[in-house]
């Protein structure tokens, strides 16, 4: 017995330290684990996180970021990446020019999952406000799926969404900007009994519905959805199955949350490992 395997599936998270551990590429390295993929980081910037919120934000040099992409990509290669914070449009430059550079995003051979994050659930900002027509620009025509909630839809396409047709209305919008697909989030909708994503492919929407659960803990719960996609788009899943199965994967995961600190605990992609 040599004890030697094959390589597994890789996916790669562009993305921002979450100090706290709960949320950012701490969380996408959790998820890509708990789905046998081996996880790899292009880091944007550390922040300075707890449960109550973010106190610093250091970003890391556009050109070392995008060196990052190119080192990994170059020796291990990439099945699926996606993106989260990325703090700045210098940033997002530099970021979607290595994309093309090593064959990532639509278009390209390797799928690109963009979660663009714009703040943190304590509404701490993470992203530049003017880096918001560098994210329309620059990622969203890059995005095999793009997967934001209502707050981020918002901040992209102006569109307020307060039920399941605003969320129609949002797909469409995205898709027209490019996206491949987009998926809307439902978590944020008020007033609602069960927590209802959206997907749309430019032609057909699919509702993926599933219970409300009730708990404040769910801080990286966006950030771990969006890696489970991309570890299932690694594995070789198609978009339609790599969201359903996400779908399914927070469901448990926010159903495990667990609380942490003064603040907000984090969504527990554990229960899969555990049980
Ligand atoms: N309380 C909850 N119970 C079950 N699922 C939830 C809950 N809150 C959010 N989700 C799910 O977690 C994922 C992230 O949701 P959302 O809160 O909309 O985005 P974000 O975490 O990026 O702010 C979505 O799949 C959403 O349906
Ligand atoms: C470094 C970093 N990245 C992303 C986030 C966003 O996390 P959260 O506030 O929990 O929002 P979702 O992951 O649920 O979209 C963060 N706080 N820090």
């Amino acid at each position: 017995m040599t004890g030697v395997r094959q390589q597994p599936p890789t996916a790669l998270t562009i993305a921002g330290s979450d100090s706290g551990g709960g949320a950012g590429l701490q969380a996408d390295l959790r998820t890509f684990f708990a789905h046998g993929v081996h996880g790899m980081t292009a880091i944007t910037a550390v922040t300075v996180q707890n449960s109550v919120g973010v106190q610093g934000v250091t970003e890391i040099p556009p050109g070392v970021v995008a060196d990052q992409i190119r080192s990994v990509a170059g020796d291990i290669g990439v099945g699926a990446a996606k993106t989260g914070m990325l703090a700045s449009a210098e940033i997002i430059r530099a970021v979607a020019g290595a994309l093309d550079e090593v064959g990532i995003g639509a278009g390209h051979p390797t799928p690109l999952v963009l979660d663009p994050v714009a703040a943190s659930m304590h509404g701490d900002p993470l992203l530049a406000e003017q880096a918001l027509e560098a994210i329309r620009t620059e990622l969203v025509p890059r995005a095999t799926v793009v997967t934001p909630n209502l707050d981020e839809v918002r901040l992209l396409t102006g569109i307020d969404v307060a039920d399941t047709d605003g969320q129609r209305d949002a797909a469409r919008a995205l898709v027209k900007m490019g996206a491949r697909h987009a998926l809307i989030k439902g978590g944020h909708l008020k007033g609602a009994t069960d927590c209802l994503d959206l997907l749309y492919d430019g032609a057909e929407f699919t509702e993926l519905s599933g219970p409300r659960y009730d708990t404040e803990h769910t801080h990286g719960g966006g950030d771990t959805l969006a890696a489970a996609i991309t570890a299932e788009l690694a594995r070789g899943a198609t978009v339609p199955d790599a969201v359903a199965h996400g779908k399914r994967f927070i469901e448990r995961c926010v159903a495990d949350s667990y609380p942490l600190g003064a603040g907000i605990g984090p969504v527990s992609p554990l229960w899969r490992l555990e049980g």
